[in-house]
């Protein structure tokens, strides 16, 4: 497997506090990987050390297959970021302040300004200064920011902090074509995980410092607990009933009315029919997957509390 990003036991100790915890990670070219964590988690610290904005306590770090000591600084021209704020001038427009990073990067334009502004949308806004953009494009010149120099990896922390439902939708869309039309690789951090299960093709969960879960994202669904909701006139009744038709049935009376089955109901037509055939008014079913977000704080509250 060809791995973008891999680090190996990669730890960070301020004093005597673990904020990073042997954490080996894993991303494969071509995917977005969503990496996942409560405030303080840390993810921002595991990302800083990969840019090598601060050292390592101990553990490695090999992005494109290579140790990072060994490549350094060449290596950050295939990547592009957004860490804490992007340094863009509020005085410029759009196209100027892309003007200023292509010269320091040393990069030629080419068109490629223009091709950016175009993928992120703002290719209409011209002398309109960036402290008069709305906070969705403020963030999409940030991306484009990271992008004009064609990097293979993108590396974004929280990229969509503070945006509106709207403005999360259009970065997604943005980040999706990215991937699949370009064949970009994408690391993003994030605690909206509604989002997160949308976008990313594989997940990394950071809890206290550690790596919880790392997997395709379609792999740790198919473990995700799936249950039936009924609601019923006689919830217990219809429990007792249920008992005796379903194998070691497990389910829950939630309310007088309410039960849960956390069995496997193959049909709930044929559910249906059995309740009703014996007289019993059935007014709801229906089947609920756990949502990456229940996932997660099942997964965290095994763990202890957040430390602050
Ligand atoms: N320079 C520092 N000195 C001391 N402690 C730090 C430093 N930077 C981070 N920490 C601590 O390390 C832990 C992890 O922080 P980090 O910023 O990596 O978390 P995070 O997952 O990115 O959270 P957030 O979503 O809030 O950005 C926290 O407990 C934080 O207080």
């Amino acid at each position: 497997m060809e791995y973008v990003i891999e680090t190996k036991k990669l730890r960070k100790q301020f004093g005597m506090s673990i904020a990073v915890d042997d954490i080996s990670l894993h991303v494969e070219r071509g995917s977005i990987y969503g990496f996942l964590g409560e405030n303080g988690a840390g993810k921002t610290t595991t990302i800083r050390m990969l840019m090598r904005l601060i050292e390592p306590t101990s553990g490695e770090v090999f992005l494109f297959g290579e140790r990072l000591e060994q490549n350094y600084p060449f290596i950050f021209s295939k990547i592009g970021t957004i860490i804490e704020t992007p340094g863009l001038y509020e005085n410029l427009s759009a196209r100027d302040n892309l003007r200023i990073c292509c010269t320091y990067m040393g990069v030629k334009d080419d068109g490629r300004i223009e091709r950016t502004l175009t993928t992120v949308g703002l290719e209409h806004t011209g002398k309109k200064k960036f402290k008069d953009f709305s906070l969705g494009m403020k963030q999409r010149l940030g991306i484009a920011r990271a992008l004009v120099h064609d990097p293979e990896l993108l590396i974004l922390d929280e990229p969509t902090n503070g945006l509106d439902p709207s403005g999360i939708k259009e970065i997604r869309q943005l980040l999706k074509r990215l991937c699949e039309e370009e064949g970009k690789t994408i690391l993003i951090s994030s605690h909206i995980l509604s989002e997160i299960q949308q976008l990313a093709t594989h997940i990394g969960i950071i809890h206290n410092g550690k790596l919880l879960a790392e997997d395709r994202l379609s792999q740790l669904e198919e473990g995700f607990e799936q249950y039936t909701d009924l609601k019923v006139d006689d919830a217990d009744a219809a429990q007792t009933f249920l008992q005796k038709h379903i194998e070691q049935l497990q389910s829950q009376v939630l309310s007088s009315q309410q039960l849960r089955i956390h069995s496997p109901i193959e049909n709930t037509a044929t559910l249906n029919r059995q309740l009703i055939d014996h007289q019993f008014s059935v007014y709801e079913i229906h089947t609920t997957k756990q949502t990456l977000e229940e996932y997660f704080l099942t997964l965290i509250s095994g763990e202890g509390g957040r430390r602050d």
